[in-house]
């Protein structure tokens, strides 16, 4: 047990500095080359995982070798968000087989994956690579065994910086690694989605019942009264996947709250899921969370299929390619076989190479109805395009033969991106001063340990919301609201009491001070990117571009966000708190042109990219997914994930997948 509490001391310490970007040089060398070492969740995961078993997998196979059959009803390519949802779903009906692939390895006994507190140590940091930087890309992305790895393609947008853009590789995807928001989108959003495809199924007003089939929600672990913290009818209380409010007080929340009385700029909203209710205002943050433990798609959809013998889900088998298996009548191609092999070793490797490949020769699985790929907004394109679906002249290029001619394959990627402004503030309260106390730490620690309450127990943030831009604002001179409606935001605010900065290089990081980041995300970006291969070769990672801020609306839009938050913090609430902001680009950022330079030079991502494999109507020549999710010019192929989304939807991106993989459970069923 001692080398448990050690480990998560060392655990909260890395949360803390991995959270939004900023990681402290002196704290990793500490947790590096000290006492506690590589503090690696692999360590966990192998030594501790008897003591915090959470109900996750039973049957997984985890090598595809050990697989005694190959055909199947359905093959389902990625055990993630979604692929989780629909494998849960399909095998409902007892007759019906299905084969879950998946690159990554289990969830099963990895604490950073179920204290919530400790998401952020399972995804590379952050942390800024600066071509102008002196420390190595790998000092400061160190590989995870539980992400892809990926980085960004320098951005042209923000000063042709790179970046770690974390995907979670592991049972559960993105639902196991990401930061527990948990929300809906607006029904605007579901109604574009709807009006766009022609499929007046996706409208809200359908939608929003399978809110009723995939919520949870319970109880915060604090058991303080939530009155007036949400609203009931928004929500489902028999569903798969547990959500709750926040278990435990942040110093700052009363002066948020308090905020939102005393400037009309940001009102208090009851309920922040979205859907019917507006999400303009700040309010609490609900979490894909309950009891003080994470609720992924692996310990919810996947837990209550464990014992179901016509599913197999294999871990550690990495997808190469789809297999042509013939042609319908009408001319379209048949994709029912798969091809996959034991994944690539995940041990480090330098940012944006190749994987060392050490895997066995290809198997192919087959689908008796249906091949589905939910290997996410980066994997799905990537399959497709290896498979030959995707810009034949590209794919000529890389000696790919092309088979279904779609230049939309991998193109319209869209996410929101993140600043994280940060403020010098009075005493000691702020996290920085209990990070900095090791017995506070070890108090929080023991206290998860025991009963799964306190700080580890909860999300880093207790309260967010989000703003729109006047509609007189100048940009909407020259450039048509991107938002859904009138009613959905086009920029996010976060608070939180972390130490959470992003620093030019060479401004070291404080060891004294406390602090309070707010963060800005852009909510309704116009700007477009694309996920393209690097090569022919599968186990070669992407290129990922997703042209961050290369659009006027964008830029303003950051801008009148970092203005906003300048103003949020002159609330008398925050009178005797905020001492003011900490840095010099930001201090100094007084004129447009010397933002807009703060902006380029700190964005980052927020890890929502959708829009890779976007669904349109029937009719329409681009896009790649048709309004019941099949792949346009194909037969036996659905993509049921966060690619499918034409625009990135107006909140955190996990429940939006969630509903879509609800109705897509529904679509495959009736249709087969
Ligand atoms: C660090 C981080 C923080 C986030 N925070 C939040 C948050 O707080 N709230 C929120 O709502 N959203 C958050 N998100 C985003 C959200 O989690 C995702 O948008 C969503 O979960 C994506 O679901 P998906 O099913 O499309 O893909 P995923 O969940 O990524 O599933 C894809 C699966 O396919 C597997 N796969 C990929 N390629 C292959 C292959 N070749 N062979 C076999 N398997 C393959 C992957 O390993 C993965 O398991 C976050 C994401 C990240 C990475």
């Amino acid at each position: 047990m001692y080398q448990l509490r050690l480990t998560l001391v060392a655990l909260v310490y890395k949360a803390a500095n991995n959270f939004y970007g900023y990681q402290n040089p002196l704290l990793l060398q500490g947790l590096e080359g000290g006492k506690v070492g590589m503090l690696s969740s692999t360590l966990l995961s192998s030594v501790l995982a008897p003591l915090f078993f959470v109900p996750s997998l039973a049957i997984t196979l985890t090598q595809p070798t050990q697989l005694k059959q190959l055909t199947y009803d359905y093959v389902i390519v990625g055990a993630g968000n979604a692929g989780l949802v629909l494998a849960s779903r399909l095998t409902e009906n007892p007759k019906v087989s299905v084969l879950v692939l998946e690159a990554g390895v289990s969830d099963q006994g990895v604490i950073a994956a179920q204290a919530p507190f400790l998401g952020p140590t399972l995804t590379p940091s952050k942390k800024f690579c600066a071509v102008h930087s002196t420390v190595s890309a790998q000092r400061y992305f160190p590989d995870t065994l539980y992400d892809w790895n990926y980085t960004v393609v320098p951005q042209e947008g923000l000063n042709r910086r790179t970046f770690a853009y974390p995907r979670g590789r592991l049972l559960g995807g993105c639902s196991s690694a990401n930061y527990l928001f948990h929300q809906y989108g607006t029904d605007e959003d579901w109604d574009r989605l709807s009006a766009n495809s022609g499929d007046p199924d996706w409208r809200w007003s359908n939608m929003k019942k399978y809110i009723q089939k995939h919520e949870k929600f319970v109880p915060p672990v604090d058991g303080h009264n939530t009155a007036g913290q949400f609203i009931p009818s928004l929500h489902g209380f028999n569903g798969v996947a547990s959500v709750s409010l926040p278990g435990n007080n942040q110093t700052i929340d009363s002066r948020v709250l308090a905020t939102t009385k005393q400037l009309k700029e940001f009102p208090y909203n009851q309920d922040m899921s979205g859907g019917d209710h507006s999400l303009l205002g700040i309010g609490f943050l609900q979490s894909s969370a309950g009891g003080g433990v994470r609720s992924s798609s692996s310990t919810s959809y996947l837990a209550r299929a464990n014992d179901r013998p016509n599913l197999t889900v294999v871990i550690n088998a990495y997808v190469t390619k789809l297999v042509q298996t013939g042609t319908t009548h009408s001319g379209l191609k048949s994709f029912r076989s798969v091809q996959f092999t034991s994944s690539p070793g995940t041990g480090p490797t330098p940012a944006g190479t190749s994987i060392h490949f050490i895997a066995l020769g290809p198997m192919t699985a087959t689908a008796r109805k249906e091949v589905i790929l939910s290997a996410g907004s980066i994997g799905t394109p990537q399959i497709l395009q290896l498979s030959g679906i995707g810009d034949s002249k590209f794919l000529k290029r890389l000696n790919i033969i092309p088979v279904v001619d779609n230049p939309s394959v991998g193109d319209n990627l869209s996410d929101h991106t993140l600043l994280p402004n940060l403020f010098s503030v009075q005493g000691t309260q702020s996290f920085d001063g209990v990070l900095r106390d090791q017995n506070a730490v070890n108090a929080a620690v023991e206290q998860w340990v025991q009963n799964k309450t306190g700080m580890l127990a909860n999300n880093v943030v207790n309260n967010f919301g989000f703003a729109r831009i006047p509609s007189s604002a100048s940009i909407f001179k020259t450039t048509r609201d991107p938002a859904p409606g009138p009613k959905s935001p086009h920029w996010e605010i976060i608070t939180s009491v972390r130490q959470n900065f992003y620093f030019n290089p060479g401004i070291p990081s404080p060891s004294s001070g406390s602090f309070m980041t707010i963060v800005a995300v852009l909510i309704s970006p116009t700007s477009r990117g694309t996920v393209k291969l690097r090569s022919s070769n599968p186990f070669d990672r992407p290129l990922i571009d997703p042209r961050y801020l290369t659009t006027d609306f964008d830029v303003f839009t950051m801008r009148e966000a970092v203005k906003a938050i300048l103003r949020f913090t002159k609330a008398p609430a925050w009178s005797d708190y905020v001492i003011g902001p900490f840095g010099d680009t930001f201090a100094k950022a007084k004129s447009d042109a010397q933002i807009d330079a703060y902006v380029r030079g700190l964005t980052t991502t927020i890890f929502h990219p959708v829009g890779t494999a976007s669904m349109s109507s029937p009719k329409s020549k681009s896009g790649v997914v048709n309004p019941d999710l099949t792949v346009k010019g194909t037969d036996g192929l659905r993509i049921v994930d966060a690619s499918v989304f034409p625009f990135v939807p107006s909140a955190h991106t996990q429940g939006p997948v969630y509903l879509l993989a609800e109705r897509a459970s529904d679509i495959i069923k009736a249709a087969n």
